[in-house]
């Protein structure tokens, strides 16, 4: 059934004996099933390292795009598009292409703005426990502009690689990725973190709207099963935390056995160090969705969104924890020699006018060039780390070739060889195609821009510029 298509949809009854006594006094069971057939607004989040709000409202408007604000989330809107520009996937849009937005569900973007309140996460040391395919990943980033370090970690093999496309588009530069089921946090790497989010595994039950078979294989013991995986992960990420820090526990499910009862339980087992932060004064109408705890059970009926729950939790003391360190012997990365520095530089000075940043230090494996994030470099050894910061350039034996992640990611601050270019033409290179151009030079390396933002990797030749986008990114 496709999105926009509403369905009938049909509880278990079990189900529904459940949630009943959870629904909130001024809302009912009736408004809830009603809405779960309804379908859901279509949303967006600005990426705020590639875009202002400012200036994508006034791209919003010359595309015709009409844009209606999230009140949780400053950088995220539910959009309405002309009928005609339907039959273009949002996704398939230059402005998608180039990074200026994350398609996400309204909802989805509470945990990272219920973290982020009161505390500054600017140069923090944070981790996303469960982070695939990155809509939380991607706007802690943004929050941090691209400061500190961001670990996200997957354990699907199939979604990191989403996680990592949707790193490279958005342009992030503080994180290093990991691939480990996530309950090793605790051992590994206890009581590191400022700041921790669990955007937990659940049964998916608040995705209705969306999906109209997330009941298909619904039962209370499978709901039992993913409740005690929860409580295990919940473990790992409050003693992952500092003390002092704080964390958020998410789901996008409804029932209080993967909500209430995992942080009621996290509770129990350190009672002197776990503290709820109530999430009432959050954002304007927050208090229709606060549970007694102070978490956030947002019903979808509640504010016309996906269903989710939402957690703040802070460490307030150190506990007992057990160090099992996973080291990883053999780094096999070297920083860079003062002559391998230059030699990088000089290329990328020649080619693009650009210094190296200061946040962000080279490293060599290889042929291979990498930006560590700086403040990651303490955690060098500590675990393995699937990719760290940003692949920079390559070495070949004519020479330097920068790669496609760079340029998505720095490429804001290079002062030469950039080239602006329409919505066809991103459209062009998308699809495969070299684009024309009037050079009657080779000009070597250069970056197309869509607004500003770099979205292509090109080689200018006389009469074209070729088209150097990963194989993998062309559709
Ligand atoms: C709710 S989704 C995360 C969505 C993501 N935070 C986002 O906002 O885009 C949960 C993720 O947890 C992953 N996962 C499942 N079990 C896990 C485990 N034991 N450790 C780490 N990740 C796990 C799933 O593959 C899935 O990608």
């Amino acid at each position: 059934m496709p999105m926009n298509q509403s369905a009938t949809v049909s509880f278990p009854a079990e189900y529904l004996a459940l949630i009943t006594p959870y629904i909130p006094e001024h809302s009912s069971l009736q408004d809830f099933t009603r809405i779960s057939s309804t379908p859901l607004r279509k949303s967006i989040r600005v990426n705020t390292l590639k875009i202002s709000v400012e200036e994508f409202k006034q791209l919003a408007e010359q595309l015709n795009w009409q844009l209606t604000p999230i009140p949780w989330c400053a950088s995220g809107f539910w959009l309405e598009r002309p009928t005609e520009q339907e039959k273009l996937a949002l996704g398939s849009t230059a402005a998608h292409f180039a990074g200026l937005f994350y398609i996400q569900e309204a909802s989805s973007m509470m945990p990272p703005e219920a973290l982020s309140c009161g505390a500054n996460l600017s140069g923090k040391l944070l981790l996303d426990m469960a982070s695939a395919p990155g809509s939380k990943s991607t706007q802690l980033a943004a929050i941090m502009n691209n400061s500190g370090v961001l670990i996200a970690n997957e354990l699907s093999s199939s979604r990191i690689k989403v996680l990592n496309a949707n790193i490279q588009r958005c342009g992030l530069t503080n994180t290093a990725m990991t691939h480990f089921n996530a309950d090793v946090f605790g051992e590994w790497l206890p009581e590191i973190f400022d700041f921790v989010q669990l955007d937990a595994p659940c049964s998916g039950e608040g995705a209705i709207r969306k999906d109209p078979l997330a009941f298909k294989n619904w039962s209370l013991s499978s709901t039992n099963q993913i409740a005690s995986l929860q409580k295990n992960l919940i473990k790992s990420a409050f003693l992952a935390l500092k003390p002092g820090g704080e964390m958020i526990y998410s789901t996008c499910t409804l029932n209080p056995l993967e909500n209430q009862q995992v942080c009621l339980w996290l509770q129990q087992q350190f009672p002197d160090a776990v503290e709820f932060i109530n999430l009432k004064n959050l954002f304007n109408g927050a208090e229709k969705a606060v549970t007694e705890h102070g978490f956030l059970h947002v019903w979808p009926q509640i504010f016309d969104s996906e269903g989710f729950f939402v957690a703040k939790i802070r460490k307030t003391a150190a506990v007992p924890f057990e160090f099992k360190g996973k080291e990883q012997t053999n780094f096999p990365f070297t920083p860079a020699t003062k002559k391998q520095f230059n030699l990088v530089e000089q290329y990328l000075d020649n080619q693009f006018g650009w210094q190296l940043p200061a946040s962000h230090k080279l490293y060599v494996r290889d042929n291979e060039y990498w930006l560590f994030p700086q403040a990651f470099i303490p955690l060098i050894g500590k675990m393995r780390f699937q990719r760290i910061g940003v692949k920079l350039a390559e070495l070949f034996k004519f020479g330097f070739k920068i790669t496609h992640e760079a340029v998505m990611s720095f490429s804001d601050d290079f002062t030469k060889n950039l080239i602006e270019i329409t919505d066809e033409q991103v459209s062009e290179l998308y699809a495969g195609k070299d684009l024309k151009s009037s050079l009657n030079r080779n000009s070597g390396e250069m970056v197309a821009m869509y607004h500003s933002a770099p979205v292509a990797l090109l080689k200018g030749l006389k009469g074209k510029l070729k088209n150097n986008l990963p194989r993998e990114l062309i559709r």
